[in-house]
């Protein structure tokens, strides 16, 4: 499914009414009624059915004011506000505004002081709230009056249902602008948008339903938007069910190089997650002094052990071993708990100057490749990168707080340059290729943000690449995958008591669930 910014949901509703001839005024009707089919769903559960409904002067409003008329024709009490100016409101939500001056509905009007305090009344007597303030216009920070009628129908404790996005909350990047309308459900037209998907919007909007509001499908299919949500659907199409006549040798060989003295366990997790993913073969280069502990902790693995520096972690010396033992590998996952050391730098330079086997590079591969940035550009291997956002700050030299407002415009424009898939790990963690294709996942929890989270997710993908998914595929899928396998283990656990080691041992529900 695609997710659009407020701009690309502009274009859309405009090419509908425009070239496709669907008057504006009936989609404003369409998207009305879809809210009041919510709202009657809600108001089974009230005795007292008052209903407090707040529009604002432009097209959010506009479908304020039809379900306004709605919920009057079915003689269910409302009261009806408007906040902002009667003659600023144009269009499609003027013809509904004039509709219901003609009937019998009191229009209380949000401009001064003097209301609020009725107004305040009438959300405390209410059952449910309808946000209709602002929707995808939302153009400045809201403040003063505006702020305060927004904390009001925050603290009333009500229901609150949202029109397309809570007001106040950005569209485009989720983000709370000045103060914004927390909701128990935000009914969405058409597509989500990144406002609906993106913390902390997504937190504001409840539980999100996406409604069809009757705009063909082959609208947004001219505009080539880039946005994507990842579904199951589109992992189930990836994972294929096995066939019989089958063994290790088809589900791939992989090759990790993980782990140093004191991160021993970074190199389990990776191994363990590409294992639970069903990797065929896999092997795990460490140094010397780690592996008599994997070897008796990793039952499946192959080790290759490797001379080391003094601190434990790998050394350059054993170059040559590497690249042999690698050579009849698919895939290569490098970078977890290898710590920080110029050795480190030499031996990824070495890797990707000469190999072409489809690379993952996560955490301290990452760190030598931001120290060393003319590496980049000798990536011969389809690669995945797996950054979070301080790698992804080291890469680019660009602060966190710029990345997080400009997030897929960076993203992109890195994964062009280096020519790899990028994995920008956050709460919304989004995959996106050279090609600007940009998929977001929806799966995960806050109790995976611990130590060992993304030494799993780095397994996953290599395990997945082995088994022959394209980068981005294994990349897409992987996500997916430890971000459900994530939610499977916090609701056993609580996000509380997760850790990586639960991520690993729900892979397997996850494929069951899959691949029914
Ligand atoms: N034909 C269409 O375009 C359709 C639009 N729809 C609805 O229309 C919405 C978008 O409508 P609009 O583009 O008119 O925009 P909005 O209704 O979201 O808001 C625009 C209005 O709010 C004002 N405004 C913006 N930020 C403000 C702030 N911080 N403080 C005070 N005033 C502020 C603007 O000056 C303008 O008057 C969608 O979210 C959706 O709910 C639906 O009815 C479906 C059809
Ligand atoms: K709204």
């Amino acid at each position: 499914m695609k997710v659009v910014s407020g701009e690309e949901m502009k274009n859309i509703d405009k090419m509908a009414i425009d070239k496709y001839k669907i008057p504006g005024v009936v989609l404003m009707e369409n998207a009305g009624l879809k809210v009041v089919e919510e709202i009657c769903k809600s108001l089974e559960k009230y005795r007292n059915k008052v209903i407090t409904i707040i529009c604002g002067a432009g097209n959010n409003g506009g479908d304020g004011f039809v379900v306004a008329r709605h919920l009057k024709n079915m003689g269910i009490p409302i009261n009806l506000y408007l906040l902002g100016n009667p003659a600023n409101i144009k269009g499609d939500a003027k013809i509904n505004y004039d509709i219901i001056s003609k009937l019998n509905i009191e229009i209380g009007l949000l401009t001064t002081i003097n209301i609020l305090k009725k107004f305040s009344e009438h959300v405390n007597r209410s059952s449910i709230i309808i946000d209709a303030i602002f929707g995808t216009g939302l153009s400045r920070p809201v403040d003063g009056y505006i702020k305060q009628v927004i904390d009001i129908i925050n603290t009333s404790n009500n229901e609150v249902i949202s029109i397309d996005i809570p007001s106040g909350i950005s569209a485009d990047d989720g983000s709370v602008c000045g103060g914004a309308i927390k909701a128990s459900k935000t009914v969405v037209f058409h597509l989500p948008k990144y406002g609906n998907i993106y913390y902390p919007g997504k937190d504001y909007c409840g539980n999100v339903l996406i409604k069809d509001i009757g705009i063909p499908k082959e609208v947004e299919e001219q505009f080539g938007l880039k946005g994507n949500l990842i579904t199951p659907k589109y992992i189930k199409n990836k994972l294929k069910k096995r066939n019989g006549d089958t063994h290790k040798g088809t589900y791939g060989k992989g090759y990790i190089i993980a782990g140093s003295v004191g991160m021993t366990g970074a190199a389990m997790l990776t191994c363990k997650g590409a294992l639970r993913s069903g990797i065929g073969i896999l092997r795990l280069a460490i140094s010397q002094r780690l592996n008599s502990i994997l070897e008796s902790s990793l039952t499946e693995v192959i080790t290759v052990p490797l001379s080391e520096t003094k601190t434990g972690t790998f050394s350059i010396a054993d170059i040559e071993k590497i690249i042999k033992t690698m050579e009849d590998s698919n895939v290569v996952g490098i970078g977890p708990g290898c710590g920080k050391s110029r050795e480190i730098e030499d031996l990824i330079r070495n890797i990707l100057e000469r190999t072409s086997i489809p690379i993952v590079i996560d955490a301290d591969g990452l760190n030598a490749l931001a120290r060393r940035k003319e590496i980049l550009s000798e990536i011969k291997s389809p690669c995945v990168m797996t950054p979070h956002m301080g790698e992804m700050a080291r890469l680019t030299d660009l602060d966190i707080e710029y990345i997080k407002k400009n997030k897929i415009q960076v993203i992109s424009e890195f994964a062009k340059k280096v020519n790899c898939v990028v994995v920008l790990k956050d709460a919304r963690t989004m995959v996106v290729n050279p090609q600007g294709q940009v998929f977001i996942n929806t799966t995960g929890n806050p109790g995976m943000a611990s130590a060992g989270s993304g030494d799993v997710l780095t397994g996953i993908i290599t395990g997945l690449i082995g088994q022959g998914l394209s980068t981005f595929e294994a990349a897409v899928c992987g996500v997916y995958i430890h971000g459900k396998a994530g939610d499977f283990a916090a609701q056993k656990l609580s996000e509380y008591s997760l850790n990586a080691s639960d991520i690993v041992n729900e892979i397997g529900s996850v494929f069951k669930e899959l691949l029914l």
